[in-house]
């Protein structure tokens, strides 16, 4: 493909991703494929990595959603590659589809529009429609009380809403960032436990990242103290829940329902859950952000080494004063700044201008210098112990 070959990026797809965010990676610039070969970087929403062979050539990943389960963030890390998300840019695409499933809870309407849907024509229509609504009497939302396990981007937006709608919302963070805490109404309660949550929910919904800590947060003994009658909202990730756990509980009718957005042949046909195909942010709505998000953030790095929202590397942003940029991601240990500055003064190369930044383990930086680094130099840093990547950026025109 001649673009391809004269393009300076090669980014390549997995997933459907909205068109208005493949726009901002001008053709000029930006090569885009499905599954491109030996790809600078790669735009995803649900496609897993975790197994897949990531190429040397990858710089960065971009996820247009929130979660990042599907990449292997530790391994990126290790390799300095950035992992992108877009915080919040579906969580009203979520929210909505949270409100819908507490409402079809309550009023039982799968099960009965399948009987609606279901009625053969005949004379008795209107006696067989009246007579079959009883078993589907429902109950309403005011009054009843929400958990809400993690208070980020979504479930800060449910928590809001429910309030609007007259429930009661007991909410559970012990991560909460200081924003989302402030973005909260006076009136969710902080709960002081997970169990707590569970005691006092009629509908429990799950807003948290799936790893290590909140695999089956849903479990057996949490379910065995929840309230008689439960609701559980699953839009997070499949394996927060415990899925036998949760069937057991329906079984014995001790909860209600179980609605989520993962579907597993252990839940088809049970009489007390509802799946849907994974459509929280399949809004055209949410697409578009996500992918307009991911797709800037991406355009930044590759073009100036600039990161906003990765989940692993720390917020670096500086401007362009300098043709000649490097990018370094580097182990967050002493003498690192020391070892690279030093190899870059023996080279002869002044800086112009130059910023730091860290986060957990790791750490970036971003250096301008008044003349082009040579490749012996560029490889010289490389080999520095505790160096990850390291990423020469020349400045592109228009
Ligand atoms: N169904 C879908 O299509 C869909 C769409 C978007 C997001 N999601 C899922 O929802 C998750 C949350 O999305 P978000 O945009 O709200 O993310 P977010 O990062 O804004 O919020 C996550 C919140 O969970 C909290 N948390 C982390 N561990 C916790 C724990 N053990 N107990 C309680 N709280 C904990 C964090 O402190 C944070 O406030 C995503 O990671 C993703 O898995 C699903
Ligand atoms: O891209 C999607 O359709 C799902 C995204 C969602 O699971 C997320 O974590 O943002």
């Amino acid at each position: 493909m001649p673009e391809a070959a004269a393009a300076a990026y090669r980014v390549a797809t997995y997933n459907a991703i909205s068109a208005r965010g493949l726009e901002r990676l001008s053709a000029s610039h930006f090569a885009i494929g499905k599954a491109l070969a030996d790809p600078d970087a790669i735009l995803l929403r649900s496609h897993s990595l975790q197994l897949a062979e990531i190429p040397a050539s990858v710089k960065a990943i971009g996820r247009a959603g929130a979660g990042v389960n599907n990449i292997p963030v530790e391994e990126m890390t290790r390799r300095g590659i950035p992992v992108f998300n877009a915080p919040g840019a579906n969580a009203n695409a979520v929210k909505e589809l949270v409100l819908a499933a507490m409402l079809l809870a309550a009023r039982n309407l799968v099960p009965a529009a399948g009987f609606a849907q279901s009625l053969a024509p005949g004379d008795d229509f209107d006696k067989r429609v009246e007579d079959g609504k009883k078993q589907f009497a429902g109950f309403e939302l005011p009054g009843r009380t929400l958990g809400v396990i993690g208070l980020g981007a979504i479930g800060g937006l449910v928590a809001d809403t429910a309030i609007r709608m007259g429930m009661k919302v007991v909410g559970y963070d012990p991560e909460i960032t200081v924003d989302n805490a402030w973005r909260l109404p006076a009136s969710v309660r902080r709960a002081a436990s997970i169990e707590e949550v569970f005691k006092s929910s009629d509908f429990l919904t799950l807003h948290v990242p799936l790893n290590a800590k909140t695999r089956h947060l849903v479990d057996a003994a949490r379910l065995a103290g929840a309230r008689k009658g439960l609701v559980l909202l699953n839009f997070s990730r499949d394996a927060v829940v415990d899925e036998a756990a949760v069937l057991e509980s329906l079984a014995e009718k001790r909860m209600r329902g179980y609605v989520c957005d993962f579907p597993s042949p252990a839940l088809q046909g049970h009489p007390g859950v509802v799946t849907f195909p994974h459509l929280g942010a399949s809004t055209e709505e949410a697409e578009e952000n996500c992918a307009v998000m991911v797709a800037e953030q991406l355009r930044a790095f590759l073009e100036h080494g600039t990161i906003a929202n990765a989940v692993n590397f720390p917020a670096v942003e500086m401007a362009r004063e300098s043709p000649h940029r490097i990018a370094i991601a580097n182990a967050n240990v002493p003498n690192m700044l020391g070892q690279i500055s030093t190899t870059m003064a023996q080279a002869g190369l002044n800086i112009h201008n130059m910023v730091n930044k860290s986060k957990g383990e790791m750490a970036y930086t971003l250096v301008d210098l008044d003349s082009a680094a040579s490749a012996e130099v560029v490889q010289r840093i490389a080999r520095i112990n505790g160096v990850l990547s390291i990423r020469p950026i020349p400045l592109i025109g228009s």
